[in-house]
């Protein structure tokens, strides 16, 4: 049986969109108020996909406090009360949209799961605006 199992997650971080090789009124133009230079924060929240077959002795497709504990450490405790632009390292190079946090987020989970799952990375920036990214 082939199914996918989720785990929840939040943390609040603070970033700013901005390309430092454009103007103060280009920023201003595509970011609009995402752009402050002074920051601005949001309560994220994240779900976690996991899919492959589900064992049949165990009855889990994965031990949800496995991927708890890779959660917390890979995400929640990377990210979480962070400003995201100047306290973590992926957004030196990488502007911290949605986008980019889910696809860093899905680069951080990735290698410590076993190869057999696929992953899915479902990030909600506010409670209308979300993303998800599963890879490629
Ligand atoms: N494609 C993207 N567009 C936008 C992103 C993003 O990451 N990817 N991010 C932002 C802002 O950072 C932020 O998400 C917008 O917040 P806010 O202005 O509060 O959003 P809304 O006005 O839409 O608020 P709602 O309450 O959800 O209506 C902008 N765009
Ligand atoms: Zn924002």
């Amino acid at each position: 049986m082939r199914l996918t199992a989720y785990r929840k997650a939040h943390f609040n971080a603070a970033h700013r969109l901005f390309r430092p090789d454009w103007s103060s009124e280009q920023n201003e133009s595509i970011f609009g108020k995402c752009s402050n230079p002074h920051f601005h924060g949001h309560n994220y929240e994240l779900e976690v996909g996991v899919t492959g077959e589900v064992d049949p002795e165990t009855g889990y497709l994965i031990d949800l406090k496995i991927l708890k504990d890779i959660i917390k450490e890979q995400v929640e405790d990377a990210f979480d009360h962070k400003n995201l632009n100047e306290e973590v390292p992926e957004f030196k190079t990488l502007i911290p949209t949605a986008e980019h946090i889910a696809y860093v987020i899905y680069q951080k989970i990735k290698p410590k799961l076993d190869p057999k799952y696929d992953l899915s990375i479902k990030l909600y920036e506010t409670p209308r605006n979300f993303v998800v990214y599963s890879g490629d």
